[in-house]
């Protein structure tokens, strides 16, 4: 036998059989395939202006300044669980914004835009996947749609946070992105951590659905590092990204079979990380997990949590708050309208309820600064 040769090698090899006709055996589950635009294409339809540039440059500077130390504020990711209506994200964040502002020197408030949805199963899997939330799957729509309305988020001067679900998605929509997260169901993903690696922004793994924080560790040592994959160019081309890892990454704690934001959750959470070699500090999800599922548990956890931060813990660099314009959740039902401003995923806190758990995170923010 001589030595191995590439297929590409071959100058004389056998006849190249691609015209074959392989209906038989390749896409057979395939029901239909319709073309999607370019990154490229979106962005010439819809640009960052220089301001737009100026703040997801800013925000993200913060983020990391929280991560390395430099800013003892808390990273707030406040907002819905998921957006189905373009118009009330952007009353939701008209009102978040003042909260942003009077919280500036505390808090450093970033609104969840969560445009893609992991399902358990099955359902709606979100605003860029189906936009008209009717099975049309209208993908360009929706990630127009998506687009433009982290612009008009961005116009108003507030930053936004996003979870990174689909591996071509952030191509169209991560310039605009100042916080990323990766979900419970993905944490553990080999494709996820390396799309994480090459993100311009910093990221949060979520621990595993089971609780299992080692996930999330394992995450960020591996994210942290460079990483060589396939992808698609903002062209629409097929390559080989080399990236150069993600310094901004930590684990967010979401709870499992049980809640996981007590002291004793925390402590055991930064000796996992310190054991990885990674800098004991967690963000803290209030909801998931950590309230049952129960949205107005959420409060609750959130006051622990500030609890915690007042009395010095500088181990919690954030939290993370599901709310709406109006509190819980509805089912979409067939030829019925929806009510206005009320998740259709996990329920929600209402806004008006989560003004006084910011104004409380402020303070303990206030008090664990004293007591430094
Ligand atoms: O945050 C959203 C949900 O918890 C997550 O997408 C899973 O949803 P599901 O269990 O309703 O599918
Ligand atoms: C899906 C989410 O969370 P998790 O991955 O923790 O379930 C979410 O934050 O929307």
């Amino acid at each position: 036998m001589g030595p191995f040769k590439l297929p590409s090698d071959s100058v004389a090899g056998p006849p190249m059989l691609s015209t074959q006709d392989k209906t038989r055996i390749d896409d057979t589950r395939i029901a239909s395939v319709r073309p999607l635009m370019t990154p490229a294409l979106l962005e010439e339809r819809l640009p960052a202006s220089p301001a737009h540039l100026a703040l997801v440059e800013r925000s993200r500077q913060d983020i990391s300044n929280v991560l390395q130390g430099q800013d003892d504020r808390l990273v707030m990711v406040v907002g819905p669980c998921s957006i189905h209506d373009h118009d009330q994200a952007i009353a939701y964040a008209k009102l978040l914004k003042a909260e942003a502002d009077k919280h500036a020197k505390d808090l450093q408030i970033v609104m969840r835009v969560y445009f893609e949805k992991p399902r358990t199963t099955v359902g709606w899997k979100g605003y860029i996947n189906d936009p008209h939330l009717d099975g049309s799957f209208a993908m360009n729509q929706g990630l127009e749609m998506a687009r433009k309305l982290l612009l008009d988020i961005i116009d108003l001067g507030l930053p936004v946070a996003t979870e990174f679900l689909d591996l071509l998605s952030p191509q169209y929509i991560s310039d605009l992105v100042t916080w990323g997260a990766i979900g419970a169901r993905t944490t553990e993903s080999q494709s996820h951590r390396q799309l994480a690696s090459g993100l311009s922004c910093p990221v949060g793994f979520k621990n595993g659905t089971d609780g299992g924080v080692k996930v999330a560790a394992d995450a960020v040592v591996a994210s942290k590092a460079p990483h060589a994959f396939m992808g698609m160019t903002k062209m629409g081309q097929a390559a080989i990204f080399e990236t150069r890892g993600n310094q901004d990454v930590h684990i967010i704690l979401r709870g499992g079979k049980v809640p996981n934001y007590s002291v004793a959750d925390v402590d055991a959470a930064c000796k996992a990380l310190e054991a990885s070699g990674i800098a004991p500090q967690v963000m803290v999800d209030v909801s998931h997990a950590n309230s049952s599922k129960q949205h107005s548990k959420q409060i609750e956890v959130a006051h622990d949590v500030a609890a915690q931060v007042a009395g010095g813990d500088r181990r919690i660099m954030g939290l993370m708050i599901e709310s709406h314009l109006q509190e819980g959740r509805q089912d979409q039902k067939p030829g019925q309208p929806l009510q206005h401003g009320v998740s259709i995923t996990d329920a929600c806190i209402s806004f008006a309820q989560t003004v006084p758990v910011l104004q409380a995170l402020a303070q303990a923010v206030q008090q664990r600064r004293s007591r430094a």
